[in-house]
């Protein structure tokens, strides 16, 4: 399972040769970083309002819009997901005390 986040990887790679009338991830490429961002703010609004009504399956489904549209930004910054899970790994070691420590030395 967890290696869907590899698989995707590599195709979202894939895609920066694509023609963008041929991929919607070609398609968010061409236009543009401030369109991608824009998906994510869009998916964490409707991640959000899932939540406050209650529904676990959309909340779900929305939670995958965002996780998919946040691997995008990444692809499209030439960042790779082992990068996150590398920094998610660093802070699964430390309490939240002493994470929010560490950033205050930042
Ligand atoms: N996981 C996804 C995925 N999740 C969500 N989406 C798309 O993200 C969009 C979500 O936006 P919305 O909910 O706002 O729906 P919408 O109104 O249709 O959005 P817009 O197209 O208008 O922006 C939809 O168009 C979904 O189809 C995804 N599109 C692609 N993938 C994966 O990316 C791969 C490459 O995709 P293509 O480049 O399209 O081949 C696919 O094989 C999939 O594995």
């Amino acid at each position: 399972m967890s290696d869907v986040l590899n698989r995707l990887a590599d195709v979202l790679e894939q895609r920066k040769q694509a023609e963008p009338d041929s991929s919607y991830v070609a398609r968010l490429y061409a236009k543009g970083l401030d369109a991608i961002l824009k998906k994510i703010g869009e998916e964490a609004t409707e991640t959000v309002m899932a939540a406050k009504d209650g529904q676990p399956d959309k909340l779900v489904y929305e939670v995958a819009d965002l996780w998919f549209h946040s691997l995008v930004l990444l692809a499209q910054q030439d960042l790779h997901p082992d990068a996150v899970l590398a920094e998610l790994d660093r802070r699964f070691g430390l309490s939240g005390l002493e994470e929010k420590a560490a950033r205050g030395r930042q």
